[in-house]
């Protein structure tokens, strides 16, 4: 893993919008994009910026099962407002939180990534070193899944919403495999509270118990943290 240490999340945004930039000049095409805090400042950098990605194709990590597009709360409403708004993509996938049939959903989706594979896909880290919704304990050959959401997640997204009838209790996930597929990836976390994540994954055991320990098996990884992130590592980055 190539692991790069900046004093904010800001500076952070402009080490991912370089690593954007330099593999949109090697010629890649396909983006995979995700959302949380984590990613804005480097969509950011991107939408102050003369990069074009008209020719080029996203595909995003997960959506809410239930959640149509236009919903604000929907990853779909996320990408538009922060992204595409301004950087349209020739064409952009994510999954469809409305899709009647689940089964059905997750097999589309998996043929989007075989048909699209991604040349460089964006991560944040969850607190407990979940990637994308892929949960500890979650299999290392797992594709796209739907994804029972977990009570903690259930009650930071409980402010959102109006009535907790209307939180959304599941996801569609890429899964681990499908993430590990692609060409290269960038995590980037930043704050205290994503150090212990940041340690188990660089530093620790490889582990389902961290789910995104798998990244050490993976050839091609550039990681952006802040100092914050970086508190618990014992190595010199
Ligand atoms: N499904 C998302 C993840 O993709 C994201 O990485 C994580 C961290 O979010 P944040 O970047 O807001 O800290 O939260 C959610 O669970």
């Amino acid at each position: 893993m190539k692991v790069i240490v900046v004093k904010s999340d800001v500076e952070g945004g402009k080490e991912g919008y370089n690593v954007f930039a330099e593999e949109k000049k090697n010629g890649a095409k396909t983006f995979g994009l995700a959302t949380g805090s984590t990613p804005v400042t480097t969509y950011k950098e991107i939408v102050a910026s003369d990069l074009d990605f008209t020719d080029s194709v996203s595909v995003n990590l997960d959506e809410y099962v239930g959640m149509s597009a236009d919903n604000e709360q929907s990853y779909n409403y996320f990408m538009k407002s922060h992204l595409f708004d301004y950087k349209p993509f020739k064409t952009s996938y994510l999954p469809n939180g409305l899709a009647e049939d689940s089964d059905a959903e997750v097999k589309r989706y998996d043929k989007v990534i075989d048909d699209n594979p991604i040349d460089l896909q964006i991560l944040g880290i969850g607190r407990n070193g979940h990637i994308g919704f892929n949960e500890p304990g979650t299999p290392r050959d797992i594709t796209t899944h739907k994804v029972p959401l977990t009570q903690s997640t259930i009650d930071a997204n409980a402010r959102f919403f109006e009535h907790e009838e209307d939180v959304p209790k599941f996801a569609y996930s890429m899964g681990l495999a499908s993430i590990m597929k692609s060409k290269h990836i960038l995590l980037e976390a930043f704050g205290e509270d994503k150090a212990d994540a940041v340690k188990g994954m660089i530093e620790g055991p490889d582990t389902v118990d961290l789910p995104a320990s798998i990244l050490q098996n993976h050839p091609n990884v550039t990681v952006i943290i802040d100092e914050a992130a970086a508190s618990k590592l014992e190595g010199k980055y």
